[in-house]
């Protein structure tokens, strides 16, 4: 156990034992209180805030706050302690706060007060609020123990603000298999976005270990805290890349106290609405095909199919030729369920076209069809004869059904092969008038797999924007939406789900440096922002990387140098540990070594560690390799769903959001990693994984995207 100094530790532990006294108490009674079932409204709503209280305490036993801040508003005599824990509580004798939510505003005083001597303030719902601080204190609690008490800044005092001591004794801890929070330590430029109003699009640029996905899932946190009249955590969702990255993340909202927000991947989400009526072809093709070592990479442009597919340009088009089709979609002919009766097809056209309009094209059709069978049903009535009418009936079921047949309910992939069909066949719309033009290279990757009925990825997007046109939106509408690792989303998934969202409220987080998937993904921040209107939209920069040592961050800046690209280059915090180890290997001991230096590591500090090869095809081989040898690994591919932790097999391009106490980079030569943007990309994605140690290994030539000499 540490301390910096005596006093301000038995202070604290006389304070801690305090307020563990009260927040047990009111827990013990909350918990004697049996639950009410009965029918009494007031009874229901007294029983859901006790539910309420007993699941914020529960959150506040064992660690009831972690931030003390003394703070002299302007007007007041002396300075008020305030505690910052995960949950508010208060003291139900005085109903004074006892800690404060560390969304609440006053709290944000803690996190952006970063030292000096002049007012701070905060914005409360009357206005700012300026005054003094006169501590800033953080405080470690475990299981209502008081382990560590660091003052990071006191006024008046000559001592030096160790503002980063607290923040450096938390990064330098191990990781297990969980993204934790990070509520203690949040930093002044992270606190902004966090906190940043509603309903904005917020796009991030963040270097590698900047804290982009933590702080999102902070930031829904604080948006059902500070808007928990207008928003629900069941109309919130988060998009990830895979489902290993949304296990691996699943731990910190609920940490935070905050359930039921919907996680998922694009694809899934996609899949859902369209009812499974495609699948997803088998990823692992592209993948190969993208990430293929040496001349056989295809080369980029917009007529890639996943870039061309995800452009604005390519919805534009499918909405004209959907608004197109609209207008041929009703049959031109009359309806006539029996000689001498007619049913003008103007009427049926006056029906579709102006009194249902404001529905989408299926509920017309049906409401349409429904019109149509009432005005049978009172020409039937018209008819006398009881016989006839029974005859005319029957006639005039079997005419409605052929008139149907010629007035189909497409699906939404047949709508869209229907249209990628008439546009590949020389662009002519629906309507003859919209000249369609689709690229030869996205035509040839298309069809074959379309045949099969699996669709790209990148076919979700136009099939989803079908679907709302046909049937609508329905899922509900979104309060906020999270994007993570958005360089690999395209304007035509932001854009759609921009019409699916209230207040245009995004939170848009990546790293254009870790755009490996260039094919399908955005080349610059400009591609997304131009979706937004420039007052409802914001751009921030996170450039400190909180995730490795210096050592780390400024070999991995080195390869992104040498990528031929201007990328943004991640600032270390000044947390240093070993030197990134490059060493060459003879062939022949290629495989001792590696396994040499895993064994090392797990049976060193080291609680995850990740060895990272080129290819899938590598991998597996790394992966047998380690299990002969004894040591447990888990192999991932593309499938994976669950992330494990301890060691881990793995391609670099599915390492992207994942962290690891030690990571070792085999084959790291010239064929693998060459003097290519991809490359350098994908070689920094690997570097940036790593918290505490790097290695990396190659046999002949080194990669030239590598620092062989560092100080
Ligand atoms: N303020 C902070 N205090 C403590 N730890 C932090 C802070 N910010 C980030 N971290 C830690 O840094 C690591 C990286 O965070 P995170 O994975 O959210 O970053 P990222 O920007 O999404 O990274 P990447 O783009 O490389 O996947 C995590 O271990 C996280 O806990």
């Amino acid at each position: 156990m540490e301390q910096t100094r005596q006093n301000p530790f038995e202070e604290e532990l006389a304070r801690l034992e305090e307020t563990s006294g009260i927040i047990d108490a009111q827990l013990a009674k909350l918990r004697s209180t049996p639950r009410y079932f009965g029918q009494d409204l007031t009874e229901q709503a007294l029983d859901v805030r006790r539910e309420q209280q007993r699941h914020t305490l529960a959150v506040a036993v064992n660690e009831p706050y972690f931030g003390r801040l003394d703070f002299q508003e302007t007007g007041r005599t002396e300075p008020q302690p305030l505690y910052i824990g995960k949950a508010g509580v208060e003291n139900p004798k005085s109903n004074a706060p006892l800690v404060i939510d560390w969304r609440a505003p006053i709290a944000s005083l803690f996190y952006s007060f970063t030292g000096g001597e002049l007012t701070a303030s905060y914005e409360s719902p009357e206005g700012i609020i300026d005054g003094l601080v006169y501590l800033k204190r953080n405080l470690v609690i475990r299981k209502q123990m008081l382990q560590r008490v660091v003052d990071t800044y006191e006024r008046g005092s000559d001592l030096l603000p160790v503002a980063d001591e607290f923040l450096l004794y938390r990064l330098g801890e191990n990781k297990d298999n969980r993204l934790r929070d990070i509520v203690s330590t949040i930093q002044a430029e992270q606190d902004q976005i966090i906190r940043a109003a509603k309903n904005t699009a917020l796009v991030i640029q963040g270097v590698a270990g900047s804290g982009k996905t933590t702080v999102a899932l902070h930031r829904l946190a604080f948006l059902l805290y500070q808007y928990r009249d207008n928003v629900k955590a069941e109309n919130m969702i988060i998009f990830a890349p895979n489902s290993m990255f949304l296990d691996y993340i699943s731990g910190v909202l609920p940490e935070l106290g905050v359930g039921n927000i919907q996680q998922t991947t694009f694809a899934d989400w996609a899949l859902e609405l369209l009812e499974q009526e495609v699948k997803l072809a088998d990823p692992s093709a592209t993948l190969r095909r993208w990430f293929a070592v040496g001349p056989k990479r295809p080369v980029l442009s917009d007529e890639t199919p996943g870039r061309f597919k995800g452009s604005i340009g390519y919805l534009r088009m499918i909405e004209a030729w959907v608004e197109a089709y609209e207008r041929t979609f009703v049959p031109q002919a009359d309806f006539e369920p029996w000689e001498g009766r007619t049913l003008a097809s103007q009427r049926i056209h006056e029906w579709f076209y102006v009194e249902y309009k404001h529905y989408p094209l299926l509920k017309r059709r049906e409401r349409t069809v429904a019109r149509i069978e009432r005005w049978l049903g009172m020409e039937l009535d018209k008819i006398g004869d009881p016989k006839r009418r029974k005859e005319q009936k029957k006639k005039a079921g079997q005419r409605l059904k052929t008139f149907l047949k010629g007035w189909p309910a497409p699906t939404p992939f047949a709508l869209y092969k229907q249209m990628f069909e008439e546009a590949a066949n020389g662009g002519a719309s629906a309507s003859g008038e919209q000249p369609l033009h689709i690229p030869s290279e996205v035509i040839a990757a298309t069809e074959p797999i379309w045949k099969k009925k699996e669709v790209q990825p990148e076919d979700l997007a136009p099939l989803l924007l079908i679907r709302s046109k046909l049937a609508g939106v329905d899922g509900g509408m979104f309060d906020h939406v999270v994007v993570d690792e958005a360089q690999d989303f395209s304007p035509f998934q932001i854009a759609l789900l921009s019409r699916q969202t209230k207040g245009g409220s995004f939170t848009i987080l990546g790293d254009l440096a870790q755009g490996i998937h260039a094919y399908q993904g955005i080349w610059k921040w400009d591609e997304f922002l131009g979706l937004f209107d420039s007052g409802q939209s914001g751009y921030f920069q996170l450039e400190r990387s909180y995730r490795s040592t210096m050592e780390i961050i400024r070999f991995a800046n080195g390869v992104l140098s040498r990528s031929g690209e201007t990328l943004p280059l991640a600032v270390p915090v000044f947390r240093s540990g070993d030197k990134v180890s490059v060493a060459s290997v003879d062939p022949k001991d290629r495989d001792r070594i590696i396994v040499e230096e895993v064994r090392e590591l797990t049976e060193g500090s080291a609680s995850t560690v990740a060895v990272i090869g080129r290819t899938e095809e590598i991998c597996a081989g790394l992966h047998k390799l380690l299990e002969a040898s004894g040591i447990a690994a888990t192999l991932i591919d593309a499938r994976q769903r669950e992330y494990r932790g301890g060691v881990s097999v793995l391609p670099a391009y599915l390492a992207k959001g994942l962290e690891f106490d030690a990571v070792l980079i085999a084959d790291a030569d010239d064929k693998n990693y060459e003097a290519s943007a991809l490359d350098a990309k994908l070689l920094y994605v690997a570097c940036t994984r790593a918290l505490h140690r790097l290695s990396l290994l190659y046999s002949g030539e080194p990669s030239p995207l590598l620092e062989l000499d560092q100080e």
